[in-house]
């Protein structure tokens, strides 16, 4: 069956003042993959997912996201995506479980709180305050948070970044996990590895331009069919490999 896009958008275009951050960029998302935006700092990439979200405002161009329009129909659009915030401010008196209740009741809608934490593997830190929470802990609540509304697709801006290799590896887990139950993902990453590993199609960005789409495996193909060779041989594993080998693959951030 063809890949149905679940968001599409075309010729966008993002100006601040006089510098044009986002220069008619034009891509589609497919439904139930894991897609990656990649790039270096400042290209553009948290600036269009920003648009697609509703969260900015674009110069021009057309975006849609399941069907609606980003400039007819953005309350559709809200009600449909999970948006995980950065540093996001949780109330800090109210414990996990109670956000989740806070957050349902911000949707409108009804969850129960412990099936949510489930879901991320936070159910013992149901009475823990947030700001109490590891790394790993604190990016898998506000993945939890971002699934409250059923939502057909989540944004997730760089969400593994300063978390430990098993801590992010046991995330890939959890995004895999999340879109095998048919939701679609959109990430943001610094790591080639984890787009590598987890993202069935990238997209790099530079300097406010699309460069490139396709899928991990044919990127690479297309290299090595290039004439392409790593200077040194590489080895079987790494030493990443070395650590979670050592330490193990549970969820460890008690
Ligand atoms: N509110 C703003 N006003 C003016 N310029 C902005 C604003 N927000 C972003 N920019 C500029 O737009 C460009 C793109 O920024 P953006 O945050 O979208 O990049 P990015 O690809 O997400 O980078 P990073 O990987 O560092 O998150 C940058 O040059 C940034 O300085």
């Amino acid at each position: 069956m063809a890949a149905q896009p679940i968001i599409t958008v075309r010729n966008l275009v993002k100006q601040y003042d006089d510098f044009t951050a986002v220069k008619d960029i034009s891509f589609e998302v497919y439904e139930g993959e894991i897609f990656g935006l990649l790039g270096p700092n400042g290209a553009g990439k948290t600036t269009t997912l920003e648009i697609i979200e509703t969260l900015r405002d674009k110069t021009s161009g057309e975006v849609w996201v399941d069907g609606f329009s980003i400039d007819k129909d953005a309350d559709d659009i809200k009600q449909r995506i999970g948006v995980q915030l950065q540093a996001a401010g949780y109330y800090p008196n109210l414990n996990l479980s109670e956000l989740i209740t806070l957050f349902s009741g911000l949707y409108g809608v009804k969850v129960n709180a412990m099936d949510m934490l489930a879901k991320v593997a936070l159910t013992d830190k149901a009475k823990a305050k947030y700001k109490d929470l590891s790394g790993g802990q604190k990016q898998r609540f506000s993945i939890a948070t971002t699934l409250i509304n059923n939502p057909r697709v989540i944004f997730l801006d760089e969400p593994t970044t300063g978390l430990d290799p098993q801590a992010r590896r046991n995330l890939w887990d959890l995004i895999r996990e999340i879109r095998k139950q048919g939701t679609t993902v959109v990430i943001t990453t610094h790591y080639m590895d984890e787009a590598e590993v987890l993202c069935d199609r990238v997209a790099f960005v530079d300097a406010g331009h699309v460069i490139g789409i396709d899928t991990p495996d044919n990127f690479i193909d297309k290299l090595v069919a290039s004439g392409f060779e790593r200077k040194k041989e590489v080895k079987q594993a790494n030493l990443e490999d070395v650590f979670i080998n050592l330490t193990g693959k549970e969820w460890r951030e008690a």
